[in-house]
């Protein structure tokens, strides 16, 4: 099967592979080139399937499937900041690095060593013009500091529920057993079994 991901995220795009090791995968940018979807929508679901969507329509190919993945991490002690704005927490463009010093920052505002945390993922498939959606979530906390150069993204600050290192010190085969993002893959392999 050849699936299309429409996203820019290096370390998503290396967990799909991981994820898909049996499909042809390729990212949208190696058929359209860069392109840029703005993410204005207020859910995690709003944005997965405005990205599937646009991308699907730029491609032109009704046979074409498109897989979106909108996700972040949510900290109830912080007002549930960073949710949906994850990507740009520290500002539009702001690298993975200055994301989680921002949020080390509020962390250390609140005084805050280590606090329940969540991350949130929703995938979006676009096939023959249908829109299909799917969720999935990974419990755990925060604490206020990086620790670990594996993963992408908030992974150094994370320890999973039943862990003590965070998902900077895990391997992936540990975070790909139960992440937001493997939970929601697999109740998408279930939608694309039922409609391809
Ligand atoms: O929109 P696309 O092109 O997919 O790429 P993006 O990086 O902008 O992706 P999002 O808009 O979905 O924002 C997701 C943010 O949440 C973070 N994030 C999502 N999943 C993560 C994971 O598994 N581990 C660590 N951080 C993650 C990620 O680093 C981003 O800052
Ligand atoms: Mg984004």
């Amino acid at each position: 099967m050849k699936i299309i991901l429409a996203t820019g995220n290096k370390g998503k795009i290396d967990e799909f592979k991981k994820l898909l090791p049996n499909e042809e995968v390729f990212t949208f940018k190696e058929i359209i080139g860069d392109y840029e979807v703005e993410e204005d929508k207020d859910s995690f679901k709003g944005n997965a399937v405005k990205k599937a969507q646009e991308i699907y329509e730029k491609i032109g190919s009704k046979d074409a499937i498109v897989i979106s993945d909108d996700s972040g991490i949510t900290v109830p002690a912080l007002n549930n900041e960073p949710g949906i704005y994850s990507a740009r927490y520290a500002g539009t463009n702001a690298t993975d690095k200055e994301n989680n010093s921002k949020l080390i920052s509020k962390l250390k505002e609140k005084n805050l060593k280590e606090t329940e945390a969540y991350y949130t993922a929703c995938i979006a498939i676009v096939y023959k013009g249908y829109t299909y959606t799917v969720h999935g979530w990974m419990y755990g906390k925060v604490i206020d500091k990086e620790i670990g150069e594996n993963g992408f993204g908030y992974d150094p600050m994370f320890i999973p529920n039943g862990f003590d290192k965070t998902l900077g010190n895990l391997p992936y085969e540990v975070k790909k057993e139960f992440s937001h993002r493997s939970k929601a893959l697999k109740l998408a392999k279930k939608v694309l079994d039922i409609i391809l």
